[in-house]
């Protein structure tokens, strides 16, 4: 082949990649202050697609995400959202543009009822908005909640407080961190079923987790993180069967 023609052509994607990248991270170096948090960071996510981010306490994923939503922006690197380069935009006109968050400390607004924390989360974005009918017929009980000061709510009612909320922000894309923690085994199956649900419903999904198998159940591909690095990339499915894969990479 002529050396000139095949430089100019892309080279070939890597059969485990979306070929539409919505969410596309490129090259990230991140920092809080003057210490180093990421180093080097890419990661992609397909439209409608559920991407796990994996690793150890402080390997980077939580950061990852903060970089997405411009709340610790950044150094160097590219992050592009829809078509449009988000690196240093504002985290609000990120939320704008279709990227919801479901942060692992929740941030509800303690003492507002359901109903306020729930209003003032609205927003258009050209993603589909959801009612709030919807995540009733998601959420049974948040019908009956919406009346309550979130203060009084368990672990799993915020959860599911915080994820609406998410849901009527109309995200193309939901982050969330941890979604799984200090809940009851019970809730966690609900979670991951409703981060299914949203992958049906063509919304595409990042999910930072520390538990593993769940993570694993839901995702189509796994990004895994140590000390601030990507050390691994591939499909669910892979670290699903390969027990030996498994310990090596995340230690269970
Ligand atoms: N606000 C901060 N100021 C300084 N360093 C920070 C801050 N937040 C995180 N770090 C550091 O950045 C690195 C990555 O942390 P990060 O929280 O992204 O990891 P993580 O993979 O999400 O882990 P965890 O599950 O413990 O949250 C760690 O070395 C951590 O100590």
């Amino acid at each position: 082949m002529n050396a000139v023609v095949s430089e100019l052509r892309e080279p070939p994607a890597a059969l485990d990649r979306p070929a539409q990248a919505l969410l596309s991270i490129d090259r990230i170096d991140t920092f809080y202050g003057e210490t180093q948090a990421l180093f080097d960071v890419s990661l992609r996510v397909g439209a409608g697609e559920v991407v796990a981010l994996l690793g150890p306490n402080g390997a980077g994923k939580t950061t990852t995400l903060r970089s997405i939503l411009g709340l610790t922006p950044a150094r160097a690197g590219r992050i592009r959202f829809d078509g449009r380069e988000i690196t240093r935009a504002s985290t609000h006109e990120i939320a704008r543009a279709g990227v919801g968050w479901v942060p692992d400390d929740r941030r509800i607004f303690p003492t507002l009822t359901v109903a306020r924390n729930l209003a003032i989360a609205r927003k258009k974005s050209r993603f589909r908005a959801w009612s709030e009918k919807e995540c009733f017929e998601i959420f049974s009980a948040l019908e009956y909640l919406m009346h309550r000061e979130c203060e009084n709510l368990s672990g799993g009612e915020m959860q599911m407080v915080a994820i609406s909320r998410a849901l009527l922000g109309s995200p193309g894309l939901v982050l969330f961190d941890e979604p799984s923690q200090g809940l009851a085994p019970k809730v966690v199956q609900d979670v991951m079923k409703t981060i299914t649900r949203l992958k049906a419903e063509g919304v595409a999904v990042l999910v930072v987790e520390q538990n593993v198998q769940s993570a694993l159940e839901v995702a189509d591909r796994v990004y895994v993180m140590n000390l601030g690095t990507v050390v691994h990339e591939g499909p669910a499915d892979a670290l699903r069967r390969d027990a030996a894969l498994r310990l090596r990479l995340l230690g269970v």
